[in-house]
């Protein structure tokens, strides 16, 4: 199986599988800084990426930004001196779908 970075993502739905237990486990021993949570009963991935200024952290939000057009796959962004809050999850399924691990995979990318 290549790396999820590399995998495709599907179109988001309504209806689209939610990640199992087993596939958490899998995808996240790739992706182990993310943390996953719960906000308003919705599971969720999230990292905090740290910069040396604001003008870092803006450019890291944009890159983030293309990958997730590229994708037709969005995030939330919360941008500040400094530091960029990442979270991923599935908007019309309410929950993580395989898609948003792809994309925390690709966000690690970016920030090489
Ligand atoms: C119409 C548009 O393709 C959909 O609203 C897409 C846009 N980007 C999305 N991003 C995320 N994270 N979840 C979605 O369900 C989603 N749906």
């Amino acid at each position: 199986m290549s790396q999820l970075s590399e995998q495709q993502c599907e179109a988001c739905s309504w209806d689209a599988s939610h990640v199992t237990e087993a596939e958490i486990e899998q995808y996240k021993a790739e992706i182990p800084e993310w943390q996953i949570i719960e906000r308003d009963g919705i599971m969720k991935l999230e990292r905090v990426y740290t910069f040396r200024n604001f003008k870092q952290a803006l450019d890291f939000t944009n890159r983030v930004g293309e990958i997730a057009e590229e994708a037709g796959h969005h995030p939330a962004l919360l941008t500040e001196w400094g530091k960029v809050t990442v979270t991923w999850w599935s908007h019309e399924m309410k929950g993580l779908h395989r898609n948003d691990f792809i994309l925390a995979a690709r966000t690690d990318e970016v920030a090489k």
